[in-house]
């Protein structure tokens, strides 16, 4: 899995890791392969495969997820029952909400393991590019800030530049809801409904983003970083996002059920539209476009129906809170 052309710009102050990545997806392999880059020793792990998990786990620095949202606290719950070091970092980098509680997967991960450090790892990351070795940059959030640097030196290379970050909740969050403005944005491309429409449907789904964000203890600054509006502008604007090209199909007529059959993997975003629902009505939080697309993918509402919908709403004022210092 090493690649002599890419290097890890610390490679020589670096103490290689034992990593293992759970989930051989597209995201599991490719971060796979980018901490195999720096010489780490990595072990990609796949419920399809013959290898057991617990003889990978006793030894690792690092264990990091990339499985699906659905399938996050099952995994967590099989890696509690296998002894694994006390020191082991978990990493998350799945992008979704538990249905059940409505929990983020650092939630869940934190909850199963209250003595360990979480980190999240988030960013405008398409995995194909990644695999092609374009350039990239991502986030890994901790509150424990150690965690995160230890895990930031695993994956950097001269291919892939990694910030740190010490608002979790926020880095999580803003991968995971623009997943939903992502559907929103392929119909609004399937629809050809041109820039300036995308502009406002992209801009208006950030100020979505940051109302639910800010609620659930998140830093309003963190989803103007590279995992709120940069993975925002990544998945809305590339055919490679499962989520856009689902927004797409929608809008070219196809049933949900149709698209979900032939989509390469998992759209996150059809399950976090319907806990992102459930999160603002408990919590009296505005977010139309979102409650749109959720209404699209109940099929309760065309396409052009939902666009009349958000157009035809009540005018108002752009910002929330004018008055207070920070226009957001
Ligand atoms: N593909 C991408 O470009 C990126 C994906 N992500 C996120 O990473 C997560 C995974 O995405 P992909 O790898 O693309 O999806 P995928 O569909 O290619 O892979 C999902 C993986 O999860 C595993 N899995 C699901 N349920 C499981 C269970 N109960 N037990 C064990 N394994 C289970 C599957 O076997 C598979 O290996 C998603 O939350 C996605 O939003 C994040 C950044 C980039
Ligand atoms: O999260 C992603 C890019 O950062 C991947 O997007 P999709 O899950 O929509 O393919």
């Amino acid at each position: 899995m090493t690649n002599s052309k890419i290097q890890n710009p610390k490679s020589k102050i670096q103490n290689l890791k034992s990593v293992v990545i759970l989930g051989a997806g597209a995201w599991g392999t490719a971060l796979a392969k980018l901490a195999a880059i720096n010489g780490n020793q990595v072990h990609l792990w796949s419920r399809q495969g013959s290898q057991s998990l617990v003889s990978l786990l006793e030894n690792a620095h690092i264990v990091l997820s990339a499985i699906s949202m659905q399938g996050v606290r099952d995994v967590a719950s099989v890696v509690q029952s296998s002894p694994v070091s006390p020191e082991t970092i978990f990493v998350t980098a799945t992008k979704g909400l538990e249905t059940k509680t409505t929990y983020t997967p650092s939630q869940i991960w934190q909850e199963i393991f209250p003595n360990h450090p979480v980190v999240v790892l988030s960013g405008p990351n398409l995995s194909q590019e990644i695999v092609r070795e374009l350039p990239a940059a991502t986030v890994v959030a901790s509150k424990n800030i150690n965690a995160a640097q230890s895990v930031q030196l695993v994956f950097s290379s001269s291919r892939f530049r990694v910030y740190t970050n010490p608002d979790p909740v926020g880095v999580e969050l803003g991968g995971t809801l623009k997943n939903v403005i992502a559907i929103a944005a392929g119909v609004c491309d399937g629809l050809n409904l041109g820039t300036n429409a995308k502009a406002a449907l992209v801009t208006r789904g950030l100020t979505e983003i940051v109302r639910i964000g800010k609620n659930l203890g998140a830093k309003t600054e963190t989803f103007y970083g590279l995992s709120g509006l940069g993975d925002l502008l990544a998945t809305c604007n590339s055919p490679l996002s499962r989520n856009y090209q689902l927004g797409y199909q929608l809008a070219h007529g196809k049933t949900l059920k149709e698209i979900l059959a032939g989509l390469p993997g998992i759209a996150e975003g059809v399950n976090t539209c319907r806990v992102l629902m459930e999160i603002a009505q408990q919590r009296s939080i505005a977010i139309p476009i979102s409650e749109q697309v959720y209404q699209l993918l109940e099929g309760e509402v065309t396409p052009q129906q939902a666009l009349d919908q958000l157009m035809l709403r009540d005018i108002k004022p752009e910002f929330d809170d004018f008055s207070t210092e920070q226009m957001w």
